[in-house]
């Protein structure tokens, strides 16, 4: 056994643990000690006793797990949170979003919505998040200033966006942000080609080849809608995994978004090529996107983890909730209510989604030696009566309202359900006056 530090900076004392490691194991009477930001031991309580700890939390009701990984995002949508409701993706997107993002889009937008998005993601006990977006950088000086962890996909589109003018400078920038962010313990950088309908082939190229040679994860919408797929095979005779195979961007690294519609040929290339694919089960319901076929994939040994989606399609960033939509949807697709039950969608928002962003050598589970990034979940709601089965009660009972605790790197950013070191007020009144001009149409961006 190894020795444990003098003195410990933190012991966690939960009613119970689900390190996800080894699947399945709830323990009870059991400990979590954390050191300089790591998980040092996972202990029963009777050894304990002689520890000295310099700070001892006793969590009667609660049950610890690790970190919650929203896989998807684009964190300062939140400020276009319900802007277009309703609509199919296409519509949604030409009509109302891009328009408002052209208009609306500054750093200034991105700083104030990923900051709104942060708080959000850490009160319902997301600790890592991926985010696709404008201006990284300065969605990543917000991460890094919040203390959460992060990988930015910094954007690349063949036409012009809001911080760069073409795909060649997106491309310049998301590098420079790269080499730029190498020493951050929290912050990580992928390549963000938008979608199969945005990006030349040209472009994917050039991806594949600098995302080769710098070892980078490619994060990208893919197969979201039938609608996409179909206007690919009507346009080129391919559809759009087919001719990324032959661009050569499919391999581990690939982070494949949404991939509501899987042929037997698609699956094949997805596993064979060992695809992360992320599943965002509320921004497809609502956009009517379609419906991924979670066990059919997890069956073929596909990786699938978790995300959101932005706060414009979801309407939330609340990973609890999103656990429960992926259990009941995948139970529907499958026909079957065996499939995704509670402590795969769990497994699913958290491992599986340090998985995907190549993090879980650090993330993703309660194991010694890796990061204490921890949430806890107050399950002492008259709601929640009686706890037959705590992960049970966790996805079909649970949202964030009921996350109590959380920490990243072992540093506490939410204590008691108050977020620590964060004033949401300032915050959120600028984003409400922010809405109000948007809402009139307001002209001026100052
Ligand atoms: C290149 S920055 C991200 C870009 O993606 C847009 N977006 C948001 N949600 C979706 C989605 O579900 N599918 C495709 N594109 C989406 C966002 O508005 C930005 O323009
Ligand atoms: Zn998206």
């Amino acid at each position: 056994m190894t020795t444990l530090p003098d003195e410990l900076d933190l012991l966690l004392l939960p009613r119970w643990i689900v390190p996800v490691v080894p699947r399945g194991l709830v323990l009870e009477q059991h400990a979590l000690a954390v050191h300089q930001g790591r998980i040092v031991a996972l202990l029963p309580v009777e050894q304990t006793a002689d520890l000295k700890v310099r700070e001892r939390r006793d969590l009667p009701d609660h049950l610890l797990i690790p970190g919650l990984v929203n896989a998807h995002g684009h964190a300062a949508m939140s400020l276009f949170r319900g802007l277009a409701d309703d609509l199919p993706l296409m519509t949604w997107l030409t009509d109302h979003i891009w328009p408002a993002e052209g208009r609306w889009v500054n750093a200034d937008f991105v700083r104030l919505g990923t900051q709104l998005a942060i708080a959000e993601m850490l009160r319902g006990g997301t600790t890592c998040f991926s985010d696709m977006y404008f201006y990284p950088d300065v969605a990543a000086a917000a991460a890094t200033e919040a203390g959460i962890r992060a990988q930015l996909a910094f954007p690349v589109i063949d036409n012009p966006i809001p911080g760069a003018r073409d795909s060649a400078e997106a491309i310049a920038k998301g590098l420079k942000l790269h080499d730029e962010t190498r020493h951050n313990p929290l912050i990580s950088v992928a390549f963000g080609p938008h979608a199969p309908y945005t990006v030349s082939d040209e472009t994917l190229t050039r991806v594949r080849t600098l995302a080769d040679e710098l070892d980078l994860p490619i994060h990208m919408h893919i197969h979201e809608t039938a609608f996409e797929v179909d206007e690919a095979v009507r346009l080129s005779g391919q559809r759009p995994l087919q001719r990324l195979q032959q661009l050569g961007l499919l391999s581990p690294r690939l982070q494949a978004v949404h991939v509501t519609q899987v042929n037997d040929d698609d699956l094949k290339l997805l596993s064979d090529y060992g695809v992360q694919v992320i599943h965002c089960p509320e921004s497809n319901m609502k956009l009517a996107s379609g419906a991924m076929p979670v066990q059919q994939l997890l069956d073929a040994k596909v990786n699938v983890a978790l995300g959101t989606d932005g706060a414009a399609s979801n309407n939330d960033l609340d990973m609890l909730g999103e656990m429960r939509s992926a259990a009941l949807l995948a139970k529907l697709t499958a026909g079957d209510p065996t499939a995704l039950d509670a402590h795969a969608a769990l497994h699913m928002a958290t491992l599986a989604g340090a998985q995907a962003l190549g993090l879980s050598d650090e993330i993703g589970s309660l194991e010694v030696g890796k990061a204490a990034d921890l949430a806890a979940i107050d399950l002492s709601a008259l709601a929640q009566q009686p706890v037959y089965q705590p992960v049970s009660q966790l996805l079909y009972t649970c949202n964030a309202a009921q996350v109590s605790d959380v920490w990243v790197a072992g540093r506490p950013k939410l204590r008691a359900g108050k977020l620590c070191s964060v004033d949401t007020g300032p915050m959120l009144q600028q984003a409400n006056e922010l809405a109000t001009r948007i809402r009139k149409g307001d002209t001026h961006e100052s």
